[in-house]
């Protein structure tokens, strides 16, 4: 059983209110002298830019057997075509809108579309995916006892009037806003997962993850760096939006992976930020982009978009306590080995 996380407001012992069943055993034989026990791992959204470099860690480890579940609307097979025939990988086909009957230990639950031009595309769609798509893995995790983690993000602190975001703050969040299919919806999955945790005793891990950049994002994903790297590369102008002083924190995939990794295996519910706290503008990180890749872009001042938080920027502080977790890879380190897998899948020569 987790232990109780107290050290945020929200009460996460589980015990005083329900007993937790032991999980069934799937199988006699998944314990059978012969048959060499595995811990067995459901990624929702595994095929997506996280999700795939989550797998290639878990795979790389083992000791894992490892179960894909991707609807493909942002992931392609593509990122996953390494372990494709894998006696210890299987990728299914599956929406998670729709119930899945699978036997695992651990569930990692991402399936959401992230970029913003993405979730806004079917809103619609995008709630069901955060409500209906948790209750469902959730009735999972309850019905075969495994431990669940959910991807939330830092937009459940909306456009946040504290800074930098402490996991306490409740945020500032529009409920009837474009980006409120996204952000609301991983509201409401971060209530669902606690509210499993309190009625039914599951072993919940919530992350809340902060803009995370790396190799194997889609090239038009609509995300600012993959943005800013294609049109360098491309020779088109960068396409700051308006006002170009608002505030990221980039996280590079690999230390991500690493948290991510790090709070399933540990003993705290969180939710606990995941994220680098080195803060730039969008000017500041066009600047960047232009300097490592071509130094006579031109930036292309553009509209922003609605509901755009002004500034974000994570305190670990729980992060590195709780799970002795920072992340390694700064942003210099981090947009030359993203520019270089840009640069190939582009096939632009190098300069
Ligand atoms: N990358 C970031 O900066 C960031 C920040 C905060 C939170 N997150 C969260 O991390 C997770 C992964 O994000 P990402 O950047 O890898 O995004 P991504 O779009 O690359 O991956 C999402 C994956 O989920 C799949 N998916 C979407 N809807 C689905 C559905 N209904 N059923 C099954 N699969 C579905 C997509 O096909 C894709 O493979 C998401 O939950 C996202 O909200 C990401
Ligand atoms: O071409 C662009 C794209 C975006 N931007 C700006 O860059 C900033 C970041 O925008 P992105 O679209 O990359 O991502 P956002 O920070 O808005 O949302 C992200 O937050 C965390 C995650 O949950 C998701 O990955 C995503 O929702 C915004 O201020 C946006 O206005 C540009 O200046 N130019």
């Amino acid at each position: 059983m987790a232990a109780a996380d107290s050290s945020n407001g929200a009460t996460t012992n589980a015990s005083s209110q329900a007993v937790p069943r032991p999980p069934p055993t799937p199988s006699p034989l998944r314990y059978s002298k012969f048959s060499q026990a595995k811990l067995r791992i459901l990624v929702t959204g595994g095929a997506g830019f996280i999700g795939s470099h989550l797998v290639d860690r878990l795979m790389e480890s083992g000791n894992n057997e490892v179960i894909v579940a991707d609807n493909f609307f942002t992931g392609s097979k593509d990122n996953l075509r390494k372990w494709i025939g894998h006696p210890n990988f299987e990728l299914i086909r599956h929406d998670v809108t729709e119930t899945l009957l699978v036997e695992v230990d651990q569930i990692y639950h991402l399936a959401c579309p992230a970029s913003p031009i993405f979730y806004k595309y079917n809103p619609v769609k995008t709630i069901k995916t955060n409500v209906i798509g948790t209750l469902n893995m959730l009735g999972l995790a309850k019905r075969v006892g495994a431990r669940i983690l959910l991807t939330s993000t830092s937009e459940v602190y909306g456009d946040p009037l504290e800074h930098p975001q402490k996991e306490e703050y409740w945020g500032n969040v529009n409920p009837i806003g474009v980006r409120s299919c996204y952000d609301e919806g991983k509201r409401v999955a971060e209530t669902l997962m606690f509210d499993y945790h309190r009625q039914h005793g599951l072993e919940i891990r919530i992350a809340r993850i902060f803009n995370t950049y790396g190799p194997r994002m889609n090239i038009d994903d609509g995300r600012v760096v993959s943005n800013f790297i294609a049109q360098a590369l491309r020779g088109e102008e960068l396409t700051v939006q308006a006002p170009g002083t608002q505030t990221r924190s980039f996280c590079y995939v690999s230390d991500m992976v690493d948290g991510l990794i790090r709070l399933m295996e540990g003993e705290n519910t969180g939710p606990i930020n995941l994220g680098n706290p080195g803060e730039f503008t969008m000017l500041e990180l066009a600047e960047a982009v232009k300097e490592l890749i071509e130094p006579s872009a031109q930036l292309k001042i553009t509209e922003n978009t609605p509901d755009d938080p002004r500034m974000r920027k994570p305190d670990i502080t729980k992060a590195k306590t709780l799970l002795g977790w920072e992340p390694k890879v700064s942003l210099r380190e981090g947009l030359p080995r993203m520019a270089e897998d840009f640069r190939l899948r582009l096939n632009v020569p190098k300069k």
